[in-house]
């Protein structure tokens, strides 16, 4: 299967989840459509791999921007920008699928966001890290269905450890922030 060929089968994938999520059809349309989606997963499944197609670490420091996420439909597709100024920026729209308990978005989502954000900006610049420690605070609920900003700022690097803030904003306002403390490991 050509890449291309992959993103949009992922994107597809997507588009059905958030059917899954959303219909509202009486549960007697509903056993035709399992049949028909358990017949693809078989189709799918007659040739597998064991771990899901990721971009190449050195990838996030050579090209900009670069697509977190691309080919893993249960993730949310990150396009990062890396503006002059040394952070990371990114633009993404939630839906049902990633909906919390209050017409908004689930915490966990926001926290997986974050993580996200702040650790593309450490690998960007060159360093492999992984997540130490994340701390969140949720200021506001986060909406569904709007444009949500999100950014991220390396604050200090000292010995090993990597400390990197960021946010994500809506409509001006600041809903989560965030905090990850990011450990320098030995390449692979
Ligand atoms: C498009 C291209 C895509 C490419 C992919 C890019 C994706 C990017 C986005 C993906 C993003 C997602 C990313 C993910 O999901 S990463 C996955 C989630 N993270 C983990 O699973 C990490 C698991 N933990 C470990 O592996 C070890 O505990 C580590 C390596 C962290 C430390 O064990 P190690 O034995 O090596 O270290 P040490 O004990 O000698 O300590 C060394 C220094 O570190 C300080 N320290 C230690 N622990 C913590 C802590 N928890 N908070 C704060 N600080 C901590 C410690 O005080 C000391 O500092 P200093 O005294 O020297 O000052």
């Amino acid at each position: 299967m050509s890449v291309d060929e992959r993103e949009r089968l992922v994107e597809a994938t997507r588009a059905l989840t958030y059917a899954v999520a959303v219909t509202d059809l009486p549960d007697e349309d509903l056993a035709a459509v399992s049949e028909a989606v358990d017949s693809l997963s078989r189709a799918l499944r007659k040739q597998t791999r064991k771990r899901c197609v990721t971009e190449s670490v050195t990838a996030v420091v050579e090209s900009r921007p670069v697509v977190l996420d691309r080919y893993n439909p249960a993730m949310i597709p990150l396009e990062v920008r890396f503006p002059e100024d040394g952070t990371a920026a990114a633009t993404v729209t939630l839906n049902a699928v990633h909906q919390g308990p209050t017409d908004s978005v689930h915490g966990g989502v926001s926290g997986l966001l974050m993580d996200n954000i702040l650790g593309i900006l450490v690998q960007s610049k060159g360093l492999l890290c992984v997540t130490g420690t994340l701390s969140l605070r949720y200021r506001a609920l986060t909406p569904l269905d709007r444009p949500l900003e999100l950014r991220a700022e390396i604050v200090d690097h000292s010995g090993r450890r990597v400390t990197v803030t960021g946010w994500i904003e809506c409509g001006g306002v600041r809903t989560v922030e965030a905090t990850g403390v990011f450990i320098e490991v030995p390449s692979r």
